[in-house]
């Protein structure tokens, strides 16, 4: 059994757990609350404003005791840093109750004054991070989670302890109809994350505990009514029936497996696999800004499609450049005048990601219309039959002449330009060795590219005469 205690920083979590250690090195004694000038030792504690443990802290003394069936369990007890201090990221705060409530079979929920909404926000926060984290759980992956409420101050609407507790639970999570969906959401997540949850109400401690400089734990400056309820509560996590050994995915943990899950579960918030958490604000900004930046996107590519989409005919590239670049600055211009949270920083670099949407639309829009171009369509087979034209003009202009060889030559090389054109006209209508076909074309658009413009034409004619003079030379010598 792991029984952790969690909450936000300076709200006496570490505190309780000392009375927990009373309680379980007192071998079941009557009077385990200790004598009135003892203080309280243990895990570390002290007043003051500022946060002290950090980490996850577990007790290095295992304890052993029975459950309702008579067996012996040992229990762990894990004390934990603070929530939402100044040093903390969201997601360190989300990272250590995520772990402990992984690793606990009874997480304490230590909160001051009420159950508020945005203690259950972010507890629903909290244990979907810890949930994420594990790859395959039962319906329901936690144990017992217990909302310890401090300081309650009305205990004429809802008496301290388990019962007004109970009382106060329901009111809160219970779900009706009329709610917002987002309020009836938070509260089914919490019944499905945990398979029981509790509520005890506490009180104040007394101004000695709170606000004394030199208070150390005696139990003579403590008010009576918490020392009888932190009597009761601690008796009650450990009482035998609500003992609850740590599960995981429906076996009993030993101390030896829990620390390979640890092991574990760090790996697993240690990788890059898991999303941040993020504070409120970052996380509604993002949504904002994801929405202009679709938003923009979808409008720009409606407006081009009405241009250059797909039924429309070829147009000159300059005009889909005027085009784009029209479309371009509206889309621009609709995702800076979209309200968004975040400030211009955090928006600057959604409109960036805009701009390289955009640019790349505009890429795929310039190959779809270049597509269309029948020239284009028809550049390989053209300059398949252009060559085996003036090979087969070149053949017969050497036959003439009488030079066999290079008419050989010339006639094997207009079998090669047929066979290309078989080749990637077989390859273009079957959709079959498509490698064939893109070399082909990137073999034709390199030639028309290059070849044509650089090479003069006078300068291939000479090249052709000459060649024909030195076979005539050649196969006379030969004859
Ligand atoms: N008001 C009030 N103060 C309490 C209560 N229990 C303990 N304290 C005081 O709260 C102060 C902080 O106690 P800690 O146990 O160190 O608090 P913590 O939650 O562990 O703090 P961090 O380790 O910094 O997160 C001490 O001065 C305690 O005397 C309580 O129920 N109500
Ligand atoms: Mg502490």
């Amino acid at each position: 059994m792991v029984v952790s205690v969690a909450g936000a920083y300076r709200k006496g979590k570490s505190f309780l757990l000392n009375f927990f250690l009373r309680y379980l090195n007192s071998d079941g004694k009557e009077n385990w609350m200790g004598e009135p000038n003892d203080p309280l030792i243990g895990f570390q504690w002290r007043g003051g404003s500022e946060r002290l443990t950090s980490g996850i802290l577990i007790w290095s003394e295992p304890y052993i005791i029975r459950n309702n069936k008579g067996d012996e369990v040992c229990v762990l007890l894990m004390d934990t840093q603070g929530a939402f201090d100044s040093q903390s990221t969201v997601k360190d705060c989300a990272t250590v109750f995520a772990l402990s409530t992984m690793l606990s079979s009874v997480q304490v929920f230590n909160i001051t004054g009420n159950i508020q909404e945005d203690d259950l926000q972010h507890l629903e926060l909290f244990t979907e991070y810890g949930r994420l984290a594990l790859q395959t759980y039962e319906d329901k992956p936690f144990q017992t989670l217990h909302f310890l409420v401090r300081d309650w101050q009305y205990p004429y609407q809802h008496p301290y302890g388990a019962k007004g507790g109970s009382e106060i639970l329901a009111k809160r999570l219970m779900i009706n109809p009329k709610q917002h969906n987002e309020l009836q959401n938070l509260r089914r997540h919490l019944q499905e994350c945990f398979k029981v949850i509790t509520c005890y109400l506490m009180p104040h401690p007394g101004l000695k505990v709170a606000t004394e400089r030199d208070f150390i734990g005696k139990l003579s400056d403590i008010d009576d009514e918490f020392k009888v309820q932190v009597k009761s509560f601690t008796e009650s996590i450990f009482q035998s029936e609500h003992v609850v050994i740590k599960n995981i995915n429906g076996s009993d943990i030993t101390g030896k497996e829990l620390i390979e899950y640890f092991k574990a579960y760090l790996k697993v918030y240690q990788g890059s696999d898991l999303p941040e958490p993020k504070s409120m604000l970052e996380a509604t900004s993002e949504a904002n800004n994801l929405a202009a930046v679709a938003t923009a996107k979808d409008f720009y590519n409606k407006e081009m499609e009405k241009v250059c989409g797909g039924d429309k005919q070829y147009m000159k590239m300059e005009q889909l450049k005027q085009e784009h670049e029209r479309w371009f600055f509206a889309a621009i211009k609709m995702f800076k005048d979209t309200r968004k949270m975040g400030g211009a920083d955090f928006c600057a670099v959604y409109e960036k990601r805009l701009e390289k949407d955009l640019l790349e639309m505009y890429d795929a829009y310039l190959k779809n219309n270049e597509a269309k171009n029948v020239a284009s369509a028809l550049q390989t087979p053209l300059v398949l039959v252009l060559l085996a034209v003036v090979v087969y003009i070149l053949s017969g202009v050497f036959g003439l002449l009488g030079a066999e060889s290079i008419v050989r030559l010339f006639n094997m090389g207009l079998g090669l330009a047929v066979l290309l054109l078989v080749a990637w006209s077989y390859s273009r209508y079957t959709g079959q060795f498509r490698v064939v076909g893109e070399y082909l074309d990137a073999g034709s658009k390199f030639v028309c590219e290059h070849a044509m413009k650089k090479v003069p034409a006078e300068s291939v004619t000479n090249l052709a005469i000459n060649a024909a003079k030195g076979a005539m030379t050649t196969d006379k010598k030969r004859n």
